[in-house]
């Protein structure tokens, strides 16, 4: 199988088509798309664009109608699909935990089925449950009914991690939760993913959340077909056409300072001022500036020094609107 590596391996769709049964128009029609090893590709687009459906035949959970999928190299089509699906993480946002087996039960589950002993299962449950944040002695002996709901999405990426696939399948994983779990579960993949280089597919509705986590974003219109398929920045400083500028809505200056951290930022005042709110260099720029605004001031502390709100307002620079009808 592709995993002799657990970091990412490449991804590679040649004419993906599928035509349910019955129905008058392909789900996914015709699609070409390469996922360069090691990243995060999002799809967004509309309910109904048949962004799951894409999904869903990389790990054979439906069978395509023609096409080919390659990973790492490997034909897919060829493979034995449970085989398979053994070495590709999949995380939904139904999570569907099993409600008999315990948390640790539901972590090892691949694993158990890969034929590990259980001492190294036992090893690799602790392991992921502090990856996820989630004290081990706390949580693996209970059921999934003990669990919130943010905490069984945790459990739901940590299953999805447990044997180390090169290859994430993510659906809605955060979909269920509110936006303060949302936003801390998002904050934790990001982490989490700058260590393990991971191959990932992330399905969303939400593009703030596909600009937050995505090295590219493919933005997809009925029948999985590309309206746009690049790295956020790019998508925000130049959308493709009227239909991707819809995604982006009003706001692009705010977005395109969520794509930057304090320590991107040269801060010309270095002397520390701990009466500032204080921030850390991997805040957000966008996480700044309301820090900034909840405490009415123009000015936070970081790390090097102090961070001013010009300073801030000036790497994003202008916003592309305004690029548009400059001096031309
Ligand atoms: N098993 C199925 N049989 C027939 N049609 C299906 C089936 N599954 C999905 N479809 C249809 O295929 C199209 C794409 O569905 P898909 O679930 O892939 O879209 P999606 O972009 O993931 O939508 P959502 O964001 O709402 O989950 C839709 O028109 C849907 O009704």
């Amino acid at each position: 199988m592709f995993d002799r590596d657990t970091e990412g391996v490449r991804i590679e769709l040649r004419a993906l088509t599928k035509h349910y049964p019955g129905q008058p128009a392909p789900a996914v029609d015709n699609v070409t798309m390469d996922i360069p090893a090691g990243e995060l590709v999002v799809f967004v687009g509309p309910s109904g664009c048949g962004k799951t459906t894409t999904m869903k035949m990389i790990n054979r959970l439906v069978e395509p109608t023609s096409g080919e999928i390659r990973i790492g190299g490997q034909d897919v089509l060829s493979l034995d699909p449970d085989e398979l699906r053994r070495h590709i993480g999949y995380a939904i946002q139904q999570v569907g935990l099993f409600p008999h087996l315990t948390v640790a039960q539901n972590i090892g589950l691949v694993p158990k089925l890969l034929g590990w002993p259980q001492a190294k299962i036992d090893d690799r449950v602790e392991e992921l449950l502090a990856l996820v944040s989630l004290e081990p002695s706390t949580f693996r002996g209970r059921y999934p009914r003990q669990l919130s709901g943010g905490q069984q999405q945790r459990i739901g990426v940590a299953r999805a991690l447990a044997a180390d696939p090169p290859v994430m399948l993510m659906d809605e994983p955060f979909g269920a939760t509110d936006p303060i779990t949302r936003e801390h579960l998002q904050n934790e993949f990001v982490r989490l993913q700058r260590q393990l280089h991971k191959t990932i597919i992330f399905v969303t509705h939400d593009f703030e959340e596909a600009i937050k986590l995505g090295d590219r974003i493919a933005v997809l219109r009925e029948g999985s077909h590309i309206a746009q398929y690049d790295t956020p920045a790019a998508i925000l400083d130049a959308p493709a056409d009227d239909y991707v500028a819809g995604f982006i809505g009003q706001d692009a200056t705010l977005k395109r300072l969520a794509l930057m951290r304090v320590a991107d930022v040269p801060v010309t005042d270095t002397i520390p001022d701990p009466a500032l709110p204080q921030v850390s260099a991997d805040t957000t720029l966008r996480e700044a500036l309301d820090l900034m605004l909840a405490h009415g001031t123009d000015r936070c502390g970081t790390p090097t020094g102090v961070l001013s709100y010009a300073e801030l307002c000036a790497v994003v620079g202008p916003r592309p609107e305004e690029a548009m009808t400059g001096d031309r």
